[in-house]
């Protein structure tokens, strides 16, 4: 080919690529629900709003699972903002879910505490539902602490039990639907992430170790948890075809809350509840009802906040002092 073959390329390329990437910072605002994505700059705007009006600056973010809100109602000097207050926030629409966000101290460690989290089967997109963690990325969370209540689907675990997880199948991304979804912002993290150490092992431990302290090992155990979109709960088969798969238990959150925090370098610790025995025969009668989750959860509350109590603690201790990893705007 000759040089000005090469060189009419080249600039051919050069006009094509400029094109796309017009194009592609058109649509990079809009999702797949023709919505807006939320900037950068915007998620800055909402991190300012909160910062302006408190005086701490917590480091460990922790997210109330269903009817675990006394999570929140348990920090001490307490700043709450509805999330309708927020400018860009969507507003919580299931029952045990408050919907404010809470700033405060557990055992005087300043804490950034969702107490109600969103979910997709509201009719927000996941990038929406994960939002807030990007918010705490740039309040300056380095550690999320995730709680959910979950329907248990290892036949030895028993309502009451707390599951750490360990890993997680995000059956949504099977189908293509991820918190990530639209052009990457380079500035929160990679357009890859890896997943296999989103849930860090360090903290898993801990959180042994702290039951331990607390004499509730026999309930706490280790496992998958497996979302899917909800809101209604799965069928016999959809649970055995789960089973098969490994997973331990099953709910209709947290992975796209754990892989926005992991995807922007956050340290993650995440227990599901277990609410509810998942009915995997055709002979079982029993249903399950969000009526029992909230039960259940009113039931552990206080051991629920022990166990946090010990975790920030930990957290705080162990690993704040590691700076390296911890992300500038
Ligand atoms: O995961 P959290 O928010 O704890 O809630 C769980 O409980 C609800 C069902 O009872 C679902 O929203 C499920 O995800
Ligand atoms: N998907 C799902 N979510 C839950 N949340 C609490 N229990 C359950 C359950 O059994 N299934």
């Amino acid at each position: 080919m000759s040089i000005n073959i090469l060189k009419e390329n080249n600039v051919r390329n050069n006009r094509l690529n400029a094109n796309a990437l017009k194009k592609v910072k058109h649509i990079s605002h809009i999702s797949h629900n023709n919505e807006n994505f939320y900037t950068y700059e915007l998620i800055q705007s909402i991190a300012k709003f909160l910062l302006d009006r408190i005086n701490i600056r917590p480091k460990i973010g922790i997210i109330c699972g269903s009817g675990m809100g006394t999570i929140a109602d348990s920090l001490t000097d307490r700043h709450i903002f509805p999330y309708e207050t927020i400018p860009h926030f969507p507003v919580s629409t299931v029952p045990g879910h408050e919907g404010r966000l809470v700033f405060g101290c557990v055992n005087g460690i300043p804490i950034m505490c969702m107490q109600g989290r969103f979910h997709y089967y509201e009719g927000y997109p996941l990038w929406k539902c994960a939002m807030p963690i990007r918010v705490m990325k740039l309040v300056g969370v380095t550690h999320l602490l995730a709680t959910n209540a979950a329907g248990g689907l290892n036949p030895d675990f028993e309502v009451g039990d707390i599951m750490i997880i360990k890993d997680h199948i995000n059956l949504m991304g099977f189908a293509g639907n991820n918190p990530l979804l639209g052009v990457n912002e380079d500035r929160f993290g990679p357009r890859f992430p890896p997943m296999n150490k989103a849930y860090n092992k360090k903290l898993r431990e801990a959180v042994h170790g702290a039951a331990k302290d607390l004499n509730m090992s026999s309930i706490v155990k280790e496992g998958v948890y497996s979302v899917i979109g909800g809101p209604n709960f799965e069928t016999v088969a959809e649970l055995n075809m789960l089973r098969i798969c490994g997973v331990d238990a099953v709910g209709m959150s947290t992975v796209h809350e754990v892989i926005t925090a992991h995807h922007c370098g956050m340290t993650v610790i995440a227990f599901s509840l277990i609410t509810n025995k998942c009915v995997t025969n055709y002979d079982d009668h029993s249903e399950a009802k969000h009526s029992e989750v909230m039960e259940a959860a009113a039931e552990r509350a206080p051991l629920i906040r022990s166990l946090v109590s010990k975790i920030v603690s930990y957290i705080d201790e162990n690993h704040l002092i590691c700076t390296d990893e911890i992300f500038s705007p």
